[in-house]
């Protein structure tokens, strides 16, 4: 499995441990930034891994800012994304297997490393249950194309 990470200045800690924890699983990732704590703004990071991962480079995306929250919508505005924010094992497994979700947003400022190692590795071993959350996904896609221009 391919991953993409990337944070804006409020992740960019989480992400170097995130880093270093993939290194330790031997997980296959790139870093699209940033690539220090010096501030930039979240849509930047956010839109370039949903590009990534709905381009099909990569299988997966992990997105951090400092809730999570503005770096997940902007992943969410690439049409085939599907971001899932996550402070918690439960919604981690589900945003996998109901949501198929294809990038996980994590918020450094809201919880701890260990915490976020736990989500990423439930959230990369999970997978999608099909059946009627397929139905439900289908109709997210559903939503994307009434609304392309
Ligand atoms: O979710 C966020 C934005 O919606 C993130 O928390 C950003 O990292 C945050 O907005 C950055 O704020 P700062 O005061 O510029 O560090």
């Amino acid at each position: 499995m391919k991953v993409v990470i990337a944070s804006d200045h409020g992740g960019y800690r989480l992400k170097q441990e995130i880093i270093k924890h993939l290194e330790n699983k031997n997980v296959e990732y790139e870093d699209y930034g940033t690539f220090s704590d010096e501030s930039v703004d979240y849509p930047d990071y956010g839109e370039r891994v949903g590009e990534a991962v709905a381009s099909g480079k990569f299988d997966r995306g992990i997105v951090i800012c400092g809730t999570g929250i503005g770096i997940s919508i902007a992943a969410n505005k690439v049409p085939g994304v599907r971001a899932a924010l996550c402070g918690d094992c439960f919604s981690a497994k589900a945003s996998r297997e109901h949501n198929d979700a294809n990038v996980l947003a994590l918020g450094e400022r809201v919880i701890g490393v260990e915490l976020a190692k736990m989500i990423v590795d439930i959230w990369l071993e999970t997978e999608f249950l099909g059946g009627r959350h397929e139905r439900r996904v289908s109709k997210i896609s559903a939503i994307e194309e009434k609304y392309a221009k």
